[in-house]
């Protein structure tokens, strides 16, 4: 698929000094203060922090959403840092519903590499392979109207993981779901990205779902806090 190799070490995306605030004056809020970080190739890290600690500006600012007030945000090893060309390499997966109501789940999948401007032979495969990897086969010709939120979110990963992405960006992707359903769609959002290689960070306020991945950084009232990791994955940031 359209996955970039980047370079091994090189961080997919790396923050520097990345602060985000909102308005101006007294009603500005800081939603990230000064942020240093980055996420290498390959990375499994979820980013954890209670409501408002500032998760999903931050992922916003990685995935080229938003600009950082002051500091910096770079891609050093996607290549390119137009907008554009980083949709390519990052896919978000968002927590709410983002199909497009009037098309089926397979339809959903293809829209964006037939932007993309993909053959249509290659759409169709690569359609077919993405809602096989996350078991969505029999569900290829719903409509979004017709799915569980589960099966949704199964449909809205495997449309991110269509584009052959080297990271991939999930903003609370179990937040709306059942406890099962949420571990479900966390297992097979790990399982599709690892068979493509594609790096994940993962934003929660869910223990268990943090557990779930590798890297653990924790986030309050907009910094990053001393990190937890696993002994056999280095967790600074940095
Ligand atoms: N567009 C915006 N305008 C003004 N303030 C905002 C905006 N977006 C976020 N904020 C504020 O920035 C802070 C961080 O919000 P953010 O959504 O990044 O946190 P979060 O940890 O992702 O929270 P949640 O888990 O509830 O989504 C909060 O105080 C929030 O109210």
């Amino acid at each position: 698929m359209g996955a970039v190799a980047p370079a091994v070490g090189v961080p997919l995306v790396r923050c520097e000094n990345a602060a985000r605030t909102y308005g101006r004056g007294p009603a500005a809020v800081v939603a990230v203060h000064s942020v240093t970080c980055s996420v290498p190739p390959g990375a499994r890290v979820c980013v954890v922090g209670p409501s408002g600690s500032g998760k999903s500006t931050l992922l916003h600012l990685m995935a080229g959403l938003d600009r950082p007030t002051t500091g910096r945000v770079s891609h050093p090893g996607l290549g390119g840092e137009d907008a554009r060309g980083l949709a390519r390499h990052i896919g978000v997966v968002f927590q709410g519903p983002s199909l497009l109501p009037p098309l089926t789940a397979a339809e959903n999948v293809a829209l964006p590499l037939r932007i993309d401007g993909v053959p249509g032979d290659e759409v169709a495969s690569r359609t077919r392979a993405a809602l096989r990897s996350l078991d969505l086969e029999p569900l290829a010709g719903r409509l979004p109207d017709d799915l569980s939120a589960g099966q949704a979110q199964r449909v809205a990963v495997a449309r991110v993981l269509a584009r052959g992405p080297a990271l991939v960006l999930a903003d609370e992707p179990t937040g709306q779901l059942d406890r099962a359903t949420g571990r479900q769609v966390l297992t097979v959002l790990l399982t599709a990205a690892a068979e493509l290689g594609a790096a994940v960070l993962v934003t929660t306020h869910d223990p268990l779902v943090a557990r779930a991945l590798d890297i653990r950084w924790y986030m309050a009232d907009g910094r990053l806090v001393q990190p937890e990791a696993r002994p056999e994955r280095e967790g600074d940031p940095r």
